[in-house]
């Protein structure tokens, strides 16, 4: 998949392009209907599949004092979108004046006339323009006048409601790591650089750690978690992981740890990613360095059993 950042950047001029448009946070299910359908049309036409969509996210513009945490990076995005078989994604700076276009210009400016849209494939609950004032009827009339065709997808529905990007935030927030899967049909993954912690994992636990380098990202919550660990060289090793901040230790701090089994290497200053397979249990406080030690041993145990069968498939995606 080409990546172009800007309009000014996007020199050729398309193909045929259906057009799909959003902010695609998490790439989930309904995200992913949305690219199939684009990608289909496109080979019917003979044309471009090309997803558009903002950076920064429109709520970081819109309503900075929200401090809403991301499902992916603006990397992982265009990673999982290339999965998704699109040609090209055009990734719109989002600004006050982008904000302020109106639905009426959305259409006429960008779609027609930059981008010369030969059809639109959107979501069943798409708003676009200043305000999100522009809706599905509008788009339609306009396809009429400007001869587009109009696709409205979904909504994809898992358990019994739609997928939606505010419903993945939950389930991660609320460490339901199998919710999430469901609904973005692929282990929810943190990725990171490896630092340095209190060297207290190996020496006083016989457990050493790698610890993450976290800054805003959207992080399960706190409790111990089995884990696959993606390393730099792409191999994936089983691990037990925990996020908190370590009330045996009184540390304070939020951290995000992981014993990788079966492994002595150093990783520090790499950069690994995380794939959270399933809570085992809430963090506790222990009495003692013993405790926790004995704790941690279940843990690995219970997480080796968990993971077994994810890591026999492979590519730890699908079991
Ligand atoms: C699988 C696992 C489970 C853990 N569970 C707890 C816990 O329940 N309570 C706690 O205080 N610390 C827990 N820890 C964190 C340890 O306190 C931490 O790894 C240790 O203090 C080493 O920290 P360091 O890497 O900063 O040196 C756990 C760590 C792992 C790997
Ligand atoms: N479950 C779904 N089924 C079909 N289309 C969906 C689904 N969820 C979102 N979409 C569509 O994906 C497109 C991009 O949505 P976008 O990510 O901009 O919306 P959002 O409101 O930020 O996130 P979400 O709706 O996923 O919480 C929109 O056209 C939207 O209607």
């Amino acid at each position: 998949m080409q990546v172009v950042m800007g309009l000014e950047e996007l020199r050729q001029r398309l193909p045929r392009p259906v057009i799909t448009i959003g902010n695609f946070d998490g790439v989930h299910l309904g995200h992913q209907a949305l690219f199939a359908k684009a990608v289909e049309r496109a080979k019917a036409l003979g044309g471009t599949s090309l997803a558009v969509t903002f950076e920064p996210h429109p709520i970081r513009v819109l309503r900075p004092a929200v401090n809403l945490p991301l499902i992916t990076t603006l990397r992982q995005k265009l990673v999982l979108m290339g999965q998704s078989g699109l040609d090209l994604t055009l990734c719109l700076r989002f600004d006050q004046d982008f904000a302020s276009l109106s639905a009426d210009a959305f259409v006429d400016k960008l779609l027609v006339s930059r981008l010369g849209a030969a059809e639109v494939v959107v979501g069943y609950d798409f708003a676009f323009g200043h305000k999100g004032l522009g809706d599905l009827d509008l788009l339609r009339s306009k396809g009429e006048r400007w001869g587009f065709a109009v696709h409205v997808v979904g909504p994809v529905i898992i358990d019994g409601r739609p997928v939606s990007s505010t419903r993945v935030r939950q389930e991660v927030a609320d460490g339901n790591m199998e919710g999430a899967r469901h609904l973005l049909g692929r282990h929810y993954q943190v990725a990171g650089r490896v630092v340095a912690g209190h060297g207290r994992g190996g020496r006083l636990l016989g457990f050493p750690t790698a610890n993450l380098k976290v800054s805003d990202e959207l992080l399960p919550g706190p409790g111990v978690y089995a884990v696959l660990v993606e390393l730099a060289d792409g191999r994936l090793l089983k691990g037990a992981n925990n996020i908190g901040n370590n009330p045996t230790f009184d540390d304070g701090a939020l951290s995000v740890e992981t014993h990788l089994l079966d492994f002595d290497g150093d990783i520090y200053g790499q950069d690994i990613r995380l794939h959270f397979v399933e809570r085992l249990r809430g963090e506790q406080r222990f009495d003692s360095p013993e405790a926790l030690k004995a704790q941690i041993g279940l843990d690995i145990e219970r997480a080796i059993a968990v993971l077994e069968p994810w890591v026999r498939s492979g590519n730890g995606g699908e079991k």
